[in-house]
């Protein structure tokens, strides 16, 4: 099927934790769906011209927050598919608002399975010195955030991403779109 061009707000926004597999889950749906696939954190990698660990390693960690904010507020007006935020977008406020009243699911997971995840893809830097304290330190700070912006939370805990993008249709009642 061939994905539709981009259109007003998007039909699911996923959100939560690194290694909660929003990028691979966000393909998935956006395949199943027929829709384009968007994802902050290959946005802010374009914008910028090097990988997210460069960013964080010539940069600062403020400077990839600002483009990031401004990759997520691009991409919620010019977008009308499958969006896969980065896990610390939340974080900021604006973004925060900017959520309210859109189709945002919060992948949750737990520690087991985000470490032994995260160990396998693409390096983040926040992870890069002890991942288990580091995850478990971020996920204390961002679960009330990732909850307050969700319209659902779904566990993704011993379930493949097709698993995964089922239970979001489900809790989307996209089901039959
Ligand atoms: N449900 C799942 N079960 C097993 N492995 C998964 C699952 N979802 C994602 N992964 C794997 O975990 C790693 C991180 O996934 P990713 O989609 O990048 O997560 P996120 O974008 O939330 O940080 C990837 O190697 C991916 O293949
Ligand atoms: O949790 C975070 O603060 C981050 C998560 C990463 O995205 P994923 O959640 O897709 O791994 C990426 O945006 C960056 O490394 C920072
Ligand atoms: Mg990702």
């Amino acid at each position: 099927m061939t994905a539709r061009p981009p259109a007003g707000p998007p039909q699911v926004v996923l959100v939560g934790p690194p290694g909660a597999g929003k990028t691979t889950v966000g393909r998935v749906l956006a395949a199943r769906l027929g829709l384009e696939y968007r994802d902050t954190d290959a946005d802010i990698e374009t914008t910028a011209g090097k990988p997210i660990p460069e960013i964080f390693i010539d940069e600062g960690e403020p400077h990839f927050r600002g483009l990031e904010r401004e990759a997520v507020r691009a991409a919620l007006t010019g977008h009308g598919g499958v969006l896969s935020l980065g896990g610390g977008a939340v974080m900021d406020e604006g973004t925060r608002a900017r959520l309210t009243g859109l189709p945002v699911v919060f992948l949750d997971v737990g520690l087991h399975d985000a470490v032994r995840r995260v160990g396998l893809d693409a390096p983040r830097p926040l992870l890069a010195v002890n991942p288990r304290q580091k995850w478990r330190e971020l996920m204390d700070a961002r679960r009330p955030l990732y909850t307050e912006v969700a319209r659902a939370v779904v566990s993704t805990d011993d379930r493949t991403p097709e698993d995964v993008a089922d239970a979001v249709l489900d809790a989307l009642q996209l089901k039959d779109a």
